[in-house]
């Protein structure tokens, strides 16, 4: 059966392409330039077959140029130009990329890779400009031709004069509208940002005349005049392809504040060149501040993406996980799938390639610098370890073998802040379990009674401050085989010694009172018991179950929160000479009794750093027993 072409309307795929592809229209000027880069490296690829034809750095450029009172925007370059069928063919066909022909006919070289390769870049000029006129000479021809277009009506091509082998795209800018000030795209200090922003790594000097001021001449009462000076206004070679054993310390600082990645200092740099299954080079920094904006809905992580050393995205989201999201910097690559706009990647293979690799680079240098410049990760820690902890707790622990060993803790014998690693190699062999006590402030903690018992017995806690902590230890579950406990959890996994015993004999012979008090606190309380762990204090809290009071609390705190409760056990020292006038108030004096009790609860309240129920009440019971 005979098989019909398609056919565009192409009037309306050319008015698509200009007004729905790209987001933002200042990537014109990216466009523009990248195809002059292109027709220069043409140019280079010549010489390397034409023995006849040397290629002099010196005479290739590009040249931009705003006339205000012409409303032209002109991109002149030295490269390799278009005869009248190039002309008809690559601008006259959409979707025609004769950079991607030259491509697939010449051989990669290193730093000359060409970027068109979907043949609609040139469109987006039609996004700033009413008429477009490309003047151009080809290599090795004396003929020159003017290629002209309105957009959507169609071109026109003629005879044209110009001297030099090269090409010519002169833009006459729309005018201002109501809602639109086209007049920006003549601005020098605007075209310079766009150059600077996309283009910078443009291997090609962009070149552009700017006006100065300088002291005039002869002039005695100090005046100043304009004068106009042309300008390279591109970086040329990024530092990400330069020599790693040729950089300081300082030309990294440098960069990080030239890309105002941060306004602080960074605290390392990971400078990458990958030549694996991707191709990529890459420059990551962890910075030493918390950006401002940091903990913000206005935050947004990401790595600047750079497709062939032009910027693609400000902000590639997808190459950073969530916990390191503080890290800045840049990737560059050849090997990225890009659409059509280079405002997006398709979401492939590579970019998740890249993603991992950086990942793990990232890990083994936070590693290494904790392992070797301890200052600095502590430093770095005291910033951005609550958003490695958030990392352990979201996505139910997934990544918690990735970032376990990274954290730090304060620790009750260290007095300093500890890894998981150095707290379960300093553990007494008869130990069981990771111990851990929460609270506001170490201070507060250090004065916890729950901690009295584990401490006697030689083994050391961890201090959790932050509010993550708990949440993100659950999803741990166990470091080296060894389970996390808390302090203040019902059953503590430790032997019971001779002190232990008797308590549990005194639990038995004074049940009843026990029952007595547990009734005075219905719904306060889920049981009265004698404590195992109590030294010096009369009263704690214990918790039972996986909810613990500091947990409780926090929860508390959130929006929408669900009411969760920790089972709180009040846990009597029954060495304590309180614990004998407990026992004598049961036998003689019920209404003593349930004063003390209401105090010892309170009591244990305010240890824990919970709200008293009624203050009025527990000043006056205090008064009670004062009187
Ligand atoms: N300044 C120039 N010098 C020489 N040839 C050019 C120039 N600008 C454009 N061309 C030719 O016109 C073609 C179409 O350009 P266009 O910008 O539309 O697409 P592209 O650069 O090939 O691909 P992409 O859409 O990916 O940028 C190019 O492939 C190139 O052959």
């Amino acid at each position: 059966m005979k098989k019909t072409q398609f056919k565009a309307e192409s009037k309306r795929l050319l008015e698509m392409m200009i007004n729905s592809i790209y987001t933002q229209k200042e990537i014109f000027l990216r466009e523009l330039l990248s195809n002059s880069s292109d027709a220069i490296d043409k140019m280079y690829y010549k010489a390397l077959t034409d023995e006849n034809l040397a290629f002099d750095q010196e005479n290739y450029f590009i040249k931009v140029t705003a006339d205000k009172e012409a409303r032209t925007l002109t991109i002149r370059d030295t490269g390799i130009g278009m005869s009248k069928e190039e002309l008809i063919d690559n601008l006259g066909v959409i979707a025609k990329s004769g950079s991607l022909a030259f491509k697939k006919e010449n051989e990669s070289k290193e730093g000359h890779d060409i970027i068109g390769q979907f043949g609609v870049g040139f469109y987006s000029a039609f996004m700033v400009a009413d008429v477009v006129t490309v003047i151009s000479k080809p290599f090795g021809s004396d003929e020159a031709y003017k290629w002209e277009s309105t957009g959507a009506d169609g071109y026109t091509v003629e005879l044209a004069e110009k001297d030099s082998v090269g090409t010519e795209i002169i833009l006459t800018i729309k005018p201002n509208t109501e809602d639109e000030k086209f007049d920006e795209w003549l601005e020098t200090y605007r075209l310079k940002g766009i150059i600077k922003k996309y283009s910078d790594f443009i291997k090609y000097p962009i070149k552009m005349d700017t006006t100065s001021k300088r002291a005039k001449e002869d002039s005695e009462d100090g005046e100043f005049e304009d004068f106009e000076e042309e300008e390279t206004v591109n970086s040329r070679v990024p530092i990400w392809r330069k020599n790693k054993k040729e950089l300081t310390d300082a030309d990294y600082e440098q960069f990080y504040a030239d890309k105002r990645y941060g306004y602080d200092k960074p605290i390392k740099h990971i400078h990458l060149s990958v030549d694996g299954a991707v191709r990529y080079d890459a420059i990551l920094f962890i910075p030493e501040n918390i950006p401002f904006d940091f903990y913000s809905k206005e935050f947004e992580k990401g790595l600047e993406l750079y497709a062939n050393g032009v910027l693609i995205m400000d902000k590639c989201a997808d190459l950073l996980p969530d916990y390191f999201s503080f890290v800045k910097g840049m990737v560059d690559s050849e090997d990225l799938s890009l659409n059509i706009s280079r405002e997006m990647l398709q979401h492939d293979r590579q970019l998740k390639l890249i993603a991992k690799n950086i990942k793990s680079k990232i890990k083994n240098q936070l590693l290494s610098l904790l392992k070797d410049e301890r200052d600095k990760y502590e430093q770095f820690y005291k910033s951005f370890g609550r958003q490695l902890k958030y990392g352990i707790y979201s996505d139910y622990g997934t990544h918690k073998d990735e970032l376990q060993d990274l954290l730090l803790f304060h620790s009750s014998k260290a007095k300093k802040l500890i890894t998981l690693d150095e707290y379960v190699a300093n553990m007494p062999e008869d130990q069981k379990y990771i111990y851990y006590a929460s609270g506001e402030t170490n201070e507060r903690i250090d004065k916890l009674p729950q901690t009295e018992m584990v401490s006697d017995k030689g083994y050391e806690i961890l201090y959790f401050t932050d509010d993550i902590d708990e949440f993100a230890i659950k999803m741990v579950m166990k470091y080296k085989e060894k389970e996390f406990k808390s302090v203040s959890s019902g059953d503590l996994g430790i032997e019971a010694d001779e002190s232990e015993k008797t308590t549990e004999s005194e639990e038995s012979d004074n049940k009843e009172l026990f029952e007595y008090m547990k009734a005075q606190l219905t719904d306060k309380v889920s049981n009265v018991r004698a404590s195992k762990r109590l030294r010096s204090h009369p009263v704690c809290f214990s918790t039972d179950g996986e909810v613990t009071i500091e947990m409780e609390k926090i929860l508390k705190s959130m929006p929408n929160n669900q009411d969760v409760k920790a089972d709180k056990v009040l846990e009597i020292n029954v060495n304590h000479a309180v614990f004998h006038s407990l026992k004598a108030a049961f036998e003689q004096d019920k209404d003593k009794l349930n004063l003390y009790t209401a105090l010892l609860y309170s009591q244990a309240l305010l240890i824990e750093g919970l709200p008293l129920q009624d203050p009025v009440e527990f000043t006056n019971d205090i008064c009670k027993i004062m009187v």
